[in-house]
């Protein structure tokens, strides 16, 4: 185990001091792009400004005869794309590597870092099962970093999808100064944890609560019942939350892979922005949008916050006593979920023009 004292200190001589916290930057939506498919990668720059994370894909999804193409072309997007990546710029770059235990892994990011580095924000690493797999690309990336002459840190995001990396959670998240959040992998996570699923992400309609029957009679038992669909995910992204939280890094939904179930697609992200998550990816164009949406709050939800926000200042402004607001209490406890609210619409509004618009006309209104 590090000391507390060794903790925020680099791992190798020269590279940047590791970061004490980690900003809250907008990442509603992680767009996956394949950079050696050239009509995806084409679509890149006119992407930059309207979403808030890119992320080349080096790892599954990429075929094997294709993985360098991919690294290649990831280097040739960093170097060339205006406004993508860094810590000023709007939309951010990061990259998924492949596993740890492949043949492409380290090539990876002995090829990314020198090339790219100044520009990539954060390295998702995918099933990652414990502390050491994090250890591991700590020292590495400080190595890389320190050899290319960078002034500040890249991030490490680590996908959760294997049942160790679930059982892990905790030290994962606190392996490293540069841990920036987890991501949920539900189809390798199913895979792994043998669940009897076949699908990328959402719900399943036999994962369900039955009504009881009106008696025990046949006849009632064998009669139609309300049926209640359950979400297959719900424990594992509320565990990824509580780790997040404890850690102050940043929980995500993974991919929703039903790309044409747009309704659906919504009602997963939805879930999990509600829960707490920031963001999630994005498989397609069209699942964009809908990530938008969804980890933006409503203007509704924001102009109530503001209003609660109001009340309780109106009462002094330390949060303390209570006050009622049609017909419902607020105390301290609900001001600080609907400063939750306000900071995150102000911090999303500040680079996003349209939200800004839509949440400056209700406080007007
Ligand atoms: C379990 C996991 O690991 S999930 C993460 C790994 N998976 C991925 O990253 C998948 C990324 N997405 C994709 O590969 C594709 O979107 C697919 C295979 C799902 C669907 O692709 P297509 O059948 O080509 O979709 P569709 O025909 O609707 O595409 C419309 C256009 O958008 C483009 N497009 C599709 N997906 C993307 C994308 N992710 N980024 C940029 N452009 C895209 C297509 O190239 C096509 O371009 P064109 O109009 O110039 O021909
Ligand atoms: O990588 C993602 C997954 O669901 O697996
Ligand atoms: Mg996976």
């Amino acid at each position: 185990m590090r000391s507390a004292k060794d903790f925020f200190r680099p791992l190798a001589v020269g590279a940047p001091t590791p970061p004490t916290e980690i900003p809250a930057r907008p990442s509603r939506a992680i767009h996956f792009f394949d950079p050696s498919n050239p009509k995806m990668a084409a679509k890149v720059p006119d992407m930059v400004g309207s979403v808030d994370v890119l992320l080349g894909n080096l790892e599954d999804a990429v075929k094997a005869d294709n993985k360098v193409a991919a690294r290649e072309g990831l280097v040739e997007i960093g170097q060339n794309t205006e406004g993508l990546g860094g810590p000023e710029a709007q939309t951010q770059l990061w990259t998924r590597i492949n596993a740890l235990d492949s043949p492409w892994a380290l090539d990876d990011l002995t090829t990314l870092i020198p090339a790219i580095g100044h520009t990539l924000d954060v390295v998702m690493v995918p099933k990652v099962q414990g502390a050491e797999d994090i250890h591991y690309v700590d020292r590495l990336l400080a190595q890389l970093e320190a050899k290319a002459g960078l002034d500040r840190p890249i991030l490490v995001h680590a996908i959760l999808e294997t049942a160790r990396g679930v059982a892990n959670i905790e030290e994962i998240c606190g392996a490293s100064p540069r841990m920036q959040g987890l991501s949920l992998g539900p189809a390798d996570l199913a895979a792994d944890r043998r669940m009897k699923t076949t699908r990328v992400g959402g719900g399943h309609p036999g994962y369900l609560v039955r009504q009881d029957p009106a008696s025990s009679s046949e006849a009632d038992i064998n009669a139609s019942r309300s049926v209640f669909q359950q979400d297959l995910w719900h424990y594992t992204i509320a565990r990824m939350v509580d780790a997040c939280a404890m850690h102050g890094i940043y929980p995500y939904y993974g991919p929703f892979g039903d790309i044409a179930d747009v309704v659906a697609c919504e009602d997963q992200f939805r879930n999990a922005f509600l829960l707490g998550c920031v963001g999630t990816w994005s498989l397609h164009p069209k699942q964009i949008a809908i990530a938008k949406k969804v980890f933006s709050p409503s203007v509704e939800d924001v102009a109530h916050a503001r209003r609660v926000v109001a009340a309780m200042s109106a009462l002094g402004g330390d949060g303390t006593g209570a006050v009622m607001l049609d017909g419902k209490m607020e105390d301290d406890a609900s001001l600080k979920q609907c400063l939750v609210m306000v900071e995150l619409a102000e911090r999303l509004a500040a680079t996003d023009p349209e939200l800004a618009e839509l949440y400056a006309a209700a406080e007007e209104g």
